[in-house]
């Protein structure tokens, strides 16, 4: 704070030369460092437009021209409010029992000049230079983003391959897609990676469909939950169930339904009750509902999906994760004995003669397979087993723990070029060889084969049958290992385990581990189902069938083994090794169709430089730009969409006009009326002058007003209010969203060409996903990060990460400035002009002056915070506060600011908080609720990441218990 006090001052004035009026607003004069004389000392400078205005146009080349109409500063008044400030300076003692700061500011308001004596610091004097940072040779990693085959190609049903086409659009398959899809279906538990845009979200969702749909009988609302689809924010929730919406529509006795928070819990409810089969929702609306809703039961999930599992696990929340995994286990045990499900468990042999007598009627099922199970994962459904799906863009060592943890003999699929594009636990050794790919990725096909498909049922009986065979004739010790696989994930002996960090390399004295477990699986033991299915493949498949023989030649030696027991290096499976090498090398990976680029630009003059990437961006662009600006807090993007908005597209002229307008039309049908005439052509003429809007004449230092959308968009809004921006913006053809980290993650907003990081990202993988809302499936986009000169290091700390970025040219965007002030003769008029009128908004009342001030203390907090690994790039002290403070458009000291926010009473009520809806003391509550363990590692939330996206992960719902007395709230906390 001292440092912003200790900058702002002058050099002495020359006595001779009047400090007042200013003729020229580029003459302000700083030292750039200062010595402290304990005054904040600055020359005076016109603070109204009128005098910017002229102080502009006496300094205009050529002709002097029009300038705007604004009222003449009121002298006297002026002299006898600085007198009443001085009086309240100089004695505060008589105001006792009032807030000092807002007399203050009331008085300066009125007075129409800042606090401080009336000073702007040039808004182009004392920057730093701007350095120029070189480009590093980094050769970012690429993905694929179309596979070249099409959806008809995987073994889907007819009816999905013609809705994707008929209601989405969608023919050819996606990368992931493609590796994903066949691995899904074969019921196998996935850890999925892939790119922002790369279509992760149909990957899983086509096969949960496809699984689903071929249950027989057919299930139905009372069925229960089938799938659980978990992911961090609202609007991700939406923006799921929406496409399971699109997938369903052949398949109109699937059932989805959301519930994602905002809603009343009645409501929920009453729909829970109703019947859902897949569920889409956050974790802590889920939990609530686990905790609260009695209907609300896991035990028929066959499939659980952790969607942005990186996101999940980090600020804490993985204790709701937890939750879900353990009450899945908990229902499905609590369930064993439903003789129901039973029967469910050997229908299999019965669907051919069962099949018709359950068809619901108006459906076309010529289509329809009759006989039998497609799928393994038909099977997982209706057997007492689940499924887990993870997925993110980028992975951490928390989901590496997660997927030790939850995943049971998992795939990894990674689509990232150069690596391992399926990595098998049930294949030992080694990244996967080119070969090794075509051979997994060919698994699917041998299963799922269409024209197999009466032979497929009797495989499935077969494998069931062969699968038993195999179970006697295990020795016991294998037996129990087997057990516990065909109970899959969390056991209840695993669950302790969560979070704990599994190692892949590590010696098999930990069997309970799943990872240690995978580590020590053959191929001739495990999934006997996949296992047989690859040797029929094998036996049509010299080639494979020769490094198989090789493989089974060291995995079946019983010798062997019992070396590995003995304490040889015990192997490293492939999805671990695969897994754990994607999270070491920590390289990301981004839409190669994006195109990125940072600026350099000086604190003072970011919040002009925004405006004119706004302006070139969207006004200046004739089809009509749709970007993204990602800034650090709520209070910032609710201040600067608001500043922005009014400022560049005259929002507040335009009320004012067409209250005018309307005042006028009623007064004149008033007096219509009172003559007796009725004249309908001049009521039309009336009827268009509502949607003319009259703004000030541009002038020199005038702005024009800019037709703009400007949308802004929080973890801490209203549920309508959050769900409607949402819906808007995705419509929009254009317009500036200005958001937090809420809408980083998933979100699919078409058309977005353009992402701006206004705010620096707490990590590079925030980078990655802020990036990755723009260039989605293979289209085109721009990204742009803005970094202060004191940040330019950031962009080594991504290039660590093998992002790579070009340094653009920040003065463009001042250039850009010029359209919306034409009778600027420069880019710094023009900006100079601009700031002036953000600075005059942001003065208008005191609530503007509270949202500003606010705004720029929740940056400077929101600074301190950057989490230790990029703190050396971002160093707050390295921070010049009084420069940030006209980066909000604010005039005053650093220590005003803050006072300002101090003193105003509803800054005291509750910041959001995360509010983990897993308490200790209510676990207790609902007896059979499942406690959650937290692995010692993961307790400390990152300050910075639980400041402004706390409250997107919240229930949205208020504690149960309101009466709870205020101690024992603490206690919780
Ligand atoms: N096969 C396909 N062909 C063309 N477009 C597709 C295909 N599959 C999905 N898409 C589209 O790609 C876009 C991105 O898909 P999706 O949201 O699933 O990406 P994602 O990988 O989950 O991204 P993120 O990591 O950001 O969550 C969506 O607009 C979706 O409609």
């Amino acid at each position: 704070m001292d440092d912003l006090q200790l900058n702002i001052s002058v050099p002495k004035k020359d006595k001779k030369k009047p400090s007042a009026p200013q003729n020229n607003v580029g003459e302000y004069k700083f030292v750039s460092n200062p010595k402290f004389t304990g005054k904040t000392i600055a020359r005076k400078r016109p603070q109204n437009l009128a005098q910017a205005n002229r102080a502009v146009l006496k300094n205009a080349e050529g002709p002097p021209r029009k300038v705007a109409k604004v009222a003449p500063p009121k002298e006297d008044k002026s002299d006898d409010l600085g007198a009443k400030l001085r009086d309240l300076s100089e004695n505060k003692g008589k105001y006792e029992g009032k807030n000092y700061q807002e007399l203050s500011d009331n008085i300066q308001l009125k007075q129409n000049k800042p606090r401080s004596g009336g000073w702007i610091s040039s808004l182009f004097k004392n920057n730093p230079q701007v350095p120029r940072i070189g480009q590093r040779a980094v050769k970012p990693i690429v993905e694929k983003v179309f596979a070249g085959k099409t959806f008809s190609d995987l073994d889907l049903h007819p009816h999905s391959v013609a809705n994707l086409q008929q209601t989405l659009g969608l023919k050819e398959l996606m990368t992931v897609q493609q590796n994903a899809i066949p691995v899904i279906l074969q019921g196998r538990d996935v850890l999925i990676r892939s790119q922002t845009g790369s279509g992760k979200t149909l990957a899983y969702a086509l096969p949960i469909i496809e699984g689903l749909q071929a249950i027989r009988p057919k299930i139905n609302r009372n069925d229960g939950i089938r799938v659980i689809v978990v992911v961090p924010t609202r609007e991700l929730a939406v923006q799921t169930y929406e496409l399971f919406i699109k997938l369903v529509k052949p398949f109109h006795w699937i059932v989805p339904g959301l519930l994602s928070g905002g809603q009343k819990r009645k409501a929920e409810k009453a729909r829970l009750r109703k019947g859902i089969n897949v569920l889409v929702g956050t974790p802590g609306r889920i939990n609530d509902h686990l905790r609260h809703t009695a209907s609300f039961n896991f035990a028929k999930t066959g499939c659980l999906v952790l969607d942005e599992a990186d996101r999940l696990l980090d600020m804490g929340y993985e204790k709701d994760v937890a939750a879900i995994v353990k009450a899945i286990e908990d229902h499905k045990k609590a369930a064993t004995y439903d003789p129901l499900a039973l029967m469910k468990q050997n229908i299999v042999k019965k669907i051919p003669e069962n099949d018709d007598s359950n068809e619901e009627s108006g459906h076309n099922e010529s289509h329809e397979e009759k006989d039998g199970v497609k799928h393994h994962l038909t099977e997982v459904f209706m057997s007492k087993e689940k499924q887990t799906v993870l997925l993110s863009a980028t992975l951490t060592k928390a989901v590496e723990n997660l997927a030790g943890i939850t995943l049971v003999d998992p795939v990894f699929v990674d689509t990232s070029e150069g690596k391992a594009v399926i990595a098998d636990s049930l294949k030992s050794n080694q990244p996967a060889t080119s070969e090794q790919k075509t051979e997994v990725k060919k698994k699917p096909e041998i299963d799922v084969a269409p024209e197999k498909l009466k032979p497929q049922k009797s495989k499935v009986e077969k494998v069931k049958k062969e699968d038993s065979d195999v179970e006697t004739a295990l020795p016991d010790e294998e037996k129990s290992t087997e057990t516990k696989r065909g109970l899959k994930a969390f056991t209840g002996q695993n669950h302790k385990d969560l979070f704990k960090k599994s190692d892949a390399a590590a010696p098999s004295t930990a069997p309970k581990a799943n990872v240690i477990q995978n580590e020590d699986d053959s191929d001739s033991d495990s999934d006997y189902e996949y296992f047989k299915a690859q040797r029929e493949h094998d036996l049509k498949n010299p080639k494979v069938v020769k490094e198989k023989e090789s493989e089974d030649d060291s995995d079946d030696d019983e010798d062997d083994e019992e070396e590995n027991e003995e304490g040889a290096a015990p192997q490293v499976n492939t999805f671990a090794a695969a897994v754990k090498s994607a999270i070491v090398e920590d390289e990301l990976v981004l839409p190669a169709t994006v195109n990125q680029t940072f600026l350099i630009v000086p604190m003072k003059l970011r919040l002009v430089t925004l405006c004119g990437l706004i302006v070139e961006h969207c006004i200046m662009n004739k089809k009509g730009g749709k970007m993204i600006v990602f800034v650090a807090t709520l209070e910032m993007v609710d201040y600067l969409s608001d500043l922005i908005d009014t400022a560049l597209t005259g929002k507040e002229v335009k009320k004012k006009n067409q209250e005018k307008a309307k005042n006028s039309k009623a007064k004149k049908r008033k007096a219509d009326d009172e003559d007796g005439d009725d004249d309908k052509d001049s009521s039309s003429s009336e009827d268009e002058d509502d949607f003319k809007v009259e703004y000030e004449e541009p002038t020199e230092g005038g702005l024009v007003p800019v037709d703009l959308d400007m949308f802004s968009l929080h973890g801490s809004m209203p549920h309508e209010q959050r769900m409607e921006v949402f819906k808007q913006f995705r419509t929009a053809r254009s317009g500036v969203l200005i958001c937090t980290d809420v809408a980083a993650r998933g979100i699919d907003v078409p058309r977005v060409d353009l992402v701006l990081q206004f705010c620096v990202p707490a990590s590079a993988t925030d980078y990655v996903h802020r990036v990755g809302r723009t260039g989605r499936a293979a289209q085109v986009g721009a990204a742009v990060l803005f970094l202060l000169p004191s940040e330019a290091k950031f962009i080594r700390h991504l290039e660590e990460k093998r992002i790579r970025l070009r340094q653009g040219d920040e003065s463009r965007a001042l250039e850009a400035l010029r359209t919306v002030v034409p009778g600027a003769t420069t880019a710094q008029r023009a900006a100079i002009a601009v700031q002036a009128r953000l600075e005059h908004t942001a003065h208008t009342n005191r609530d503007w002056l509270l949202r500003a001030s606010r705004a720029y203390t929740s940056w400077v907090r929101f600074y301190a915070g950057y989490p230790r690994d990029v703190r050396e790039y971002l160093d707050s002290k390295q921070l010049h506060l009084g420069h940030a403070a006209k980066a909000f458009a604010l005039r005053d000291a650093p220590g005003t600011l803050a006072r300002r926010v101090k003193s105003n009473p509803s800054n005291k009520k509750d910041r959001p908080s995360n509010r983990l809806t897993v308490h200790a003391d209510e676990e207790k509550k609902r007896p059979g609720f499942p406690k959650a363990k937290f692995g010692s590692g993961n307790r400390n939330i990152p300050k910075q990441s639980s400041m402004h996206t706390a409250s997107e992960f919240d229930s949205g719902l208020p504690p149960v218990d309101q009466s709870q007395p205020k101690h024992k709230k603490k206690k919780n906390k």
